[in-house]
């Protein structure tokens, strides 16, 4: 008879998921046991770089990822990173230790106290079996839930329940198939057309939701068929549109206002898969220019539901695309690129500009960049020219510790494309211990810190906010190779454009840290 245990990891086997991220505690051990040979086992040394690792492994293959949790001191410290997992839509399935059956209810050490709610409002579905003989079944729920939903799951199993015999039955789990399909109805689809082929002057709002379905190149094809002016929804966690493309008009401002300011004189304003929107700093004012209306389709239902204004058709973005080229006149839209402008330079330290001036210059049009530095968003789009789709990742809720452990994740999702993180020297401190798994599976990531000795974007708040003497924004005296050394990664500090160039074009067969002094900017 197949044990608890057997029945499962077959059950991770035929979906693929035998790629766990994990940090194990003794609660987990029994889980992990006779792993097949199949599974690659990733540790993390904390949990938020196990979820980072995880959230960029996901986005990275587009497929359900497995996360192994020490109970609840575990899962506590991954729900930073999971804040992110959850605004990139990322199918993350967490499954957690929990002490025996026997000893939950009175608390002894390591018991997860009430732990179907421990995660909740962050995971879609949670759960802990009633029994040992529906934990196989509970698993295929949470994958099936994450897959379908597109947001992360968690289980939690009392160790004791891995080595109990089921009986033959429980195997129809294992066969299980669970499809979702979201077409727009003909009646959807025509609105929608006579909406688009009548306005004036549409304009196209792109999220990253677009890129992850893969629809980056039909995006710039439905934007020259119909001449569209196209921007990023604001915060924008991945990129859906060639950012030098002559119809690209930038990412939206964070702001409600300034959204409005910005798509003034547009009478239809098409909303392809983002939330609508996610504003940061609050700038109050109308939702909307006056004159113009706003259609989203988007397939996450809560996005649909939230928002503020305009109308929502829940529906796969994708065939709306495919139907809106097919069913409507070209007009003839601009095609091309522009040209990338001079970097900007600095007095003492180098300009955030000349940085990314010169990964663009040395790295291929395929790289994938993870970044995670918050005070050079305008430097970054003034230089950075991405033609690709899955070229840029940034966290998704703003939970900084996601670029170092999710370059991990891409870069082991994806070995066919280089990984460049670029990680502030504030943001490189909550994810750190990523270096060690990097250099400890020899995965080829450049990890370049810009350090400015601050919380840069915090100094910026700081003047919006009317607070600018507010203890805790200086960060002086970090050495990153130092650090970086001590994890395994080999790592050099450059202060000149010349040497960077030449640290950016050596080939290393492992991961890098390159260090770089900037001076500070504003977002
Ligand atoms: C987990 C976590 N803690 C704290 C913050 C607050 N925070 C912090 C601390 C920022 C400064 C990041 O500094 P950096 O050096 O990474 O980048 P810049 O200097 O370019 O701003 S930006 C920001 O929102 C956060 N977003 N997430
Ligand atoms: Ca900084």
């Amino acid at each position: 008879m197949p044990t608890v245990r057997r029945i499962s990891h077959q059950f991770l086997e035929r979906r693929g998921l035998t790629t766990v991220f994990g940090n194990p505690g003794s609660n987990e051990l029994p889980f992990l046991a006779e792993l097949p040979a199949s599974f690659r086992y990733v540790l993390g040394l904390h949990e938020g770089v196990v979820v980072g690792m995880a959230d960029g492994y996901a986005q990275a293959t587009g497929r359900p990822v497995l996360v192994n949790l020490h109970a609840a001191a575990g899962s506590g410290n991954a729900m930073g990173a999971l804040t992110n997992a959850v605004y990139s839509r990322s199918p993350l399935v967490l499954t957690a230790g929990q002490q025996v059956r026997s000893a939950i209810g009175l608390e002894a050490m390591l018991a997860n106290v009430d732990a179907a709610h421990l995660m909740r409002p962050l995971v879609g579905w949670s759960g802990e079996p009633s029994c040992a003989a529906d934990v196989p079944r509970s698993l295929a729920q949470a994958v099936f839930e994450a897959e379908l939903h597109r947001r992360p799951t968690y289980l939690s199993v009392p160790y004791d329940d891995w080595a109990q015999e089921l009986d033959d039955s429980v195997a129809v789990t294992l066969d299980r198939e669970v499809r979702r399909g979201f077409a727009p109805t003909e009646d959807q689809l025509a609105e929608l057309v006579g909406q688009v082929s009548t306005a004036r002057n549409p304009a196209l709002v792109l999220g990253g939701d677009i890129d992850a379905a893969g629809l980056f190149d039909r995006a710039v094809a439905l934007a020259e068929h119909l001449a569209l002016p196209t921007w990023v929804a604001p915060s924008p966690h991945r990129l859906p549109f060639p950012n030098r493309h002559r119809l690209f008009r930038g990412v939206l401002p964070a702001g409600i206002a300034p959204v409005s300011t910005a798509l003034a004189g547009h009478d239809l304003i098409l909303v392809l898969g983002a939330p609508v929107f996610r504003y940061h700093q609050h700038v109050p004012g109308p939702y909307l220019p006056e004159g113009s209306r706003l259609v989203q389709v988007t397939d996450d239902l809560g996005a649909a539901t939230r928002a503020p204004m305009g109308e929502a058709l829940v529906a796969d973005p994708g065939a709306v695309v495919e139907a809106l080229l097919a069913r409507t006149t070209a007009r003839g839209g601009e095609t091309g690129y522009v040209p990338n402008p001079e970097p900007a330079t600095a007095e003492e330290a180098l300009h955030p500009e000349q940085v990314f001036a010169a990964l663009r210059e040395t790295q291929t049009a395929d790289t994938t960049y993870v970044v995670e530095s918050t005070s050079t968003n305008s430097a970054w789009w003034r230089q950075m020219d991405l033609r690709q789709g899955s070229s840029y990742f940034f966290p998704a809720s703003g939970g900084l510790g996601f670029g170092l452990p999710a370059a991990v994740g891409m870069a082991m999702g994806r070995p066919d494309r280089p990984v460049v993180a670029v990680v502030g020297d504030g943001s490189a401190n909550y994810g750190i211990t990523a270096l060690w798994t990097a250099a400890q599976h020899r995965v080829p990531v450049t990890f370049v810190i810009l350090r400015n000795g601050t919380y840069g974007a915090l100094r910026w708040f700081g003047g919006l906010l009317g607070t600018p003497d507010v203890p805790g924004t200086e960060i002086p005296g970090l050495d990153f190779t130092r650090i970086a050394e001590g994890y395994g990664v080999p790592a050099t500090t450059v202060t000149e454009v010349d040497e960077l160039h030449a640290q950016l074009k050596a080939v290393a067969d492992g991961p890098r840290l390159i260090q770089v002094d900037t001076q500070l900017t504003t977002p």
